[in-house]
This record gives C-alpha cells, sequence and structure tokens, in this order.
C-alpha cells in the first residue's frame, strides 16, 4: 500500500478498536470524534493529505526499494548526506504544518523505526528470528505507512534500586509465558503519548535486573494498538474547547498522554525484537543509534517551534509597540540567538554526518546531542518571555462568546490595540496564553523538558559520547609535567566505546 491520506488514517484509527478510557469512562464511539482527540487527528490527517498532495510528493515520499510503491521519506533509510537533508526537509515541511507542537508526529516514530530496522543484524546476534522480525516490521511500517506510538518507561512502582538485584518486582512489566503462539506480556508502560491516536504501538523498556537468566523484564515489540488485553488509561483532556479562536494550540495540537496497562496481551512471535537478554536490550537501545537519528527528526521540529514562538514574540512587540525598550529587544535578540543557535547545530550535523557500522549515514551527534542539552532549558525561557512581553494581555483575554454577546461592544471599545481591533488583539493574546499558561502549554513545556529523557541521562550521552573532550585534556596535560601519565588500565577503560559513538 502507498503513502496513506488523512482519510485513511482516521479510518485505520477508528477502526483499530482500541480500549481508550478517558475521564474513567470507555470511549465507544469513534476516537475521531472524540473531544479529547479530535483536534490531533485532524491535524495529523491534514499532514498524511499533506505528503500525497501534487505540491509535496516529491519532497515528502521516495520509491519504496522493495514494492516501488510511494513511500513517506521519514522512513528513508539515509545512505548519504543528500538522504540526509532529503529527509530533513520533508521533517521540516511537516513540522512546518503542526509548528513543532505534535512531538509525536509520525515522523518521530518513522524515524525510530528506521534506526531499529538498519540495526537488525544486532539483533539477530541474540536470535536470528528477532533480527528478522525487527527487518521485517520496519518494512512493514514504510509500507502500510502505519502510525506507531511507542512506550520506553515503566512505572515507578515497577522499577527497582540496583542493589536490590536478587529480588523481583511484582509490578514490573514481564513476559509471564511463552507458548506456540507468542509471549504473554503483563503489566504497565508509564507514558505513551498518541497511543489511543496511532495504529500500533512499539513498547521497549530499559529492563530491570532480574535474578533469573533470563530476564523475564527484558523484551521488545510491536503491536496493534487494539489489541486484546491493552488498555489506554487517557490523563485529563487539555483541549480546552473547539473555538479556534478560544484555544488555538490546544484545539488542534493537544497530543494526549496515557498509560498503556497490558492484562496477559500475547504477543505474537513474528512481532518480538527481543526476549530475555538484558544485555542485548541495552545494546540495541545505545548501538543501533536511533537516538542521533531521532534527535536529527527532533531538532527539526525544535527549529519550527522556536519560529513560531519568535513569532508571537515579535507579534506581541509589534501590538503593544514595545520595540523601542531595549530590555525587550534584548530578550528577541535571545529567542533569535537561540534560533540561529538551533539552525547552526543542525547544519553542522548533517556537514559532520558519516556512514555507521549499519551502512546508514548518521548525522553527527555532538550538535544533535547539544540540542538535544540545549532545548529544554531554551524552550522554558522562550515561554517566560512570551509572558514577560506579554503581561496582564495574556490574561485579559475575553471568548469568542464574549465577542457575539450583548457586551461585545464594551469589548470592541475597550480592548483594542493601537492599529489592531480588539478581536485580532485578543485572538494574539489568547494564542500567547494557549502557549505560555494554558494546560496545555504547561503539558508542551513539560514534553520539551522530558520526553527524550531526564536532563542527566541528556547530559551523560553528550558527555560519554564526547571524545574530543581526551584530546582537549591531552594538550592541557603537555603544559603539566606528569598529568598526562595515566597506565594501562584506565586507558583500556576509557576506549570502551564503540567506533561509531564518537561524535
Ligand atoms: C509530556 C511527556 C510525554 C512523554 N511521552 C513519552 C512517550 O510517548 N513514550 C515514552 O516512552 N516516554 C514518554 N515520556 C517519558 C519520558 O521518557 C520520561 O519522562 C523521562 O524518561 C523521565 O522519566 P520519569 O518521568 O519517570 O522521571 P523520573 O525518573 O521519575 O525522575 C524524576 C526526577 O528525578 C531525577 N532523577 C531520577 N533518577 C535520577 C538519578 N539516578 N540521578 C539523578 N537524578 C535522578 C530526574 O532527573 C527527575 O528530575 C514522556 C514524558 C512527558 C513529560
Amino acid at each position: 500500500m502507498p503513502i496513506k491520506n488523512g482519510e485513511q488514517y482516521i479510518a485505520g484509527i477508528d477502526k483499530g478498536g482500541a480500549q481508550v478510557w478517558v475521564d474513567g469512562n470507555r470511549v465507544t464511539g469513534a476516537i475521531s470524534e472524540h473531544s479529547a482527540f479530535r483536534g490531533v487527528v485532524s491535524t495529523q490527517a491534514e499532514l498524511y493529505d499533506m505528503q500525497g498532495a501534487d505540491e509535496y510528493l516529491s519532497r515528502m515520499t521516495y520509491e519504496s526499494p522493495t514494492s516501488g510503491d510511494v513511500v513517506g521519506l521519514s522512513f528513508l533509510r539515509p545512505q548519504s548526506k543528500r538522504d540526509l537533508r532529503r529527509r530533513r526537509e520533508m521533517m521540516t515541511l511537516w513540522a512546518g504544518r503542526h509548528h513543532g507542537f505534535l512531538g509525536r508526529a509520525p515522523d518521530y516514530m518513522n524515524t525510530v523505526v528506521m534506526a531499529f530496522g538498519a540495526a537488525w543484524k544486532l539483533l539477530a546476534e541474540s536470535n536470528p528470528m528477532y533480527g528478522d522480525n525487527m527487518r521485517r516490521y520496519y518494512e512493514h511500517c514504510r509500507e502500510n505507512d502505519i502510525t506507531l506510538s511507542h512506550a520506553f518507561i515503566v512505572p515507578h512502582a515497577g522499577r527497582m534500586s540496583s542493589f536490590l538485584k536478587t529480588l523481583e518486582q511484582p509490578d514490573a512489566p514481564r513476559v509471564e509465558e511463552t507458548n506456540k503462539d507468542g509471549i504473554v506480556v503483563s503489566g504497565a508502560f508509564l507514558l505513551a503519548t498518541q497511543a489511543a491516536t496511532a495504529d500500533e504501538i512499539l513498547i521497549f523498556p530499559a529492563p530491570l535486573p532480574s535474578a533469573q537468566e533470563v530476564n523475564p523484564h527484558a523484551f521488545a515489540f510491536a503491536v496493534p494498538s487494539g489489541l486484546p488485553g491493552i488498555r489506554y488509561i487517557c490523563r485529563e483532556s487539555f483541549a480546552a474547547g473547539t473555538s479556534e479562536f478560544d484555544y488555538p494550540l490546544s484545539s488542534r495540537y493537544e497530543e494526549m498522554d496515557t498509560l498503556v496497562v497490558f492484562d496477559r496481551v500475547l504477543v505474537p512471535h513474528d512481532r518480538v525484537f527481543l526476549c530475555g537478554d538484558e544485555d542485548m536490550a541495552y545494546r540495541f537501545t545505545e548501538e543501533s543509534r536511533f537516538h542521533t537519528h531521532a534527535t536529527h527528526q527532533v531538532l527539526c521540529r525544535n527549529i519550527a517551534k522556536t519560529e513560531f514562538m519568535l513569532g508571537v514574540i515579535e507579534g506581541i512587540i509589534k501590538l503593544l509597540g514595545l520595540r523601542t525598550y531595549t530590555q525587550v529587544v534584548e530578550k528577541a535578540a535571545e529567542a533569535i540567538a537561540g534560533l540561529e543557535t538551533l539552525k547552526a547545530l543542525l547544519v553542522a550535523s548533517e556537514a559532520g554526518a558519516r556512514k555507521d557500522r549499519w551502512g546508514t549515514m548518521l548525522p553527527s551527534p555532538g550538535p544533535l546531542y547539544t540540542a538535544n542539552y540545549l532545548y529544554p532549558k531554551m524552550y522554558p525561557r522562550l515561554v517566560e518571555i512570551v509572558q514577560l512581553l506579554g503581561a496582564s494581555g495574556i490574561v485579559v483575554i475575553p471568548s469568542e462568546a464574549d465577542f457575539h454577546s450583548d457586551i461585545g461592544g464594551d469589548l470592541h471599545r475597550y480592548l483594542k490595540g493601537i492599529e489592531t481591533d480588539a478581536k485580532s488583539r485578543v485572538g494574539l493574546f489568547r494564542l500567547a496564553w494557549d502557549l505560555s499558561a494554558s494546560s496545555f502549554a504547561g503539558r508542551q513545556t513539560l514534553y520539551e523538558r522530558f520526553f527524550f529523557g531526564d536532563s542527566v541521562k541528556v547530559a551523560s550521552r553528550l558527555y560519554s559520547g564526547y571524545t574530543d573532550k581526551e584530546k582537549f585534556a591531552k594538550k592541557v596535560a603537555k603544559l603539566v609535567p606528569g598529568l598526562g601519565r595515566e597506565n594501562a588500565s584506565s586507558r583500556v577503560r576509557r576506549s570502551g566505546g564503540k567506533t561509531d559513538d564518537c561524535m
């Protein structure tokens, strides 16, 4: 099947039969029509329509190497710097359409599954069937334009401190049994964004330690979202209403987060990528380089989001006539400097790309992980700048209904701007509210802070892979007698990383 369009995406979600719970009630009707999902489903449908439109087709798709069908470019396994550029252009087009607010637009997981698929041979070391499954799953996603969600972390009740290695945790997700049809999995996964609005879910938790040789907590697989025994328990919806005037962002881009519960779910053997091999789970996470490829996608999205933030900042400056205040200009300049830094890092990541051991053109991790490190700090600051410049304008934001009521005249008279009518002025501030102060805004900030792991993990990913630091230390050591001497064992310890891990 070639790329899907929006209508096909919606039909797939509605027919998928996922068991979704919102506010204590099971969603019984069409997911796409439920108020918690309507906006985001419609936005994602727009993305799928976009890739098939004449205007974009050549920039957003390519010919499948197996079927010859037209498939999505974010599935393309890059073999050259040109391929990386094509991927970036495609991802930038989608990010520009949702202004970076969809952290889980389909290209995110398309990229992850591409990286996993490229590294299938590693899984084959654990079991040839697992390698084969991964390779075929990537092709399945690409050929059927599968919309994929994922859950990589488990609830706190199921986590285990390393010093409790000898104990088993009853609440930790686990493989309960293996039978002729597949593996039976029970337990919960803490968080899957957009799981209720995706065709399938990929599960790959960091394995908890186990006293058993075949670790029941070490597994990875992907299944249809509606497989019997899976429940998706949604948080409260932040799509506060359907009016695009009142809630310009949350009405369109609210991505639901869910707790995913597996209740003796039978995962067919051909969907299992790893089972029991704790060491391989860690190795595959690192050596598939999916973090690096995914960060390339993330950076395209962050740039689109920062451009949008800058647009709002400039809109407020113009509206309130703030351009002559140097403290205001300085804040806008900070946003510009942030944006330009991200853009430079993206270019640098492609310029420094080289093939990894899977034969995939890997963007340079150094600039990407730097962006990954900076953005969780940059984004909350951009939000703060919007608040600082918008001030009371961000709270005096009557609704569309107010404008159409008997007090509409007051609003038109007293809320107009210097050169702007009241409704446009309030419209911009309602957007600034949704961007900086609403529940949707708070969740967006939390997302940017955590979606790729907490700051400790992000920092250690940057630090540990940054081999140049040793070169610099040697330069310093030349000027400090005795500092450069090290014993052989510390040299061995420090050269433990794979060669393509270098930044
Ligand atoms: C909005 C949102 C959407 C998300 N979507 C997804 C998704 O779709 N799929 C998915 O798999 N995950 C998703 N995540 C989860 C994300 O991967 C995690 O939030 C992240 O890995 C951090 O884990 P945690 O939330 O359990 O924090 P915790 O591990 O509970 O950490 C809490 C605090 O303790 C600190 N801390 C924890 N351990 C240590 C330590 N050893 N040393 C020092 N400090 C420590 C952390 O830095 C943090 O400040 C999402 C998260 C958010 C917020």
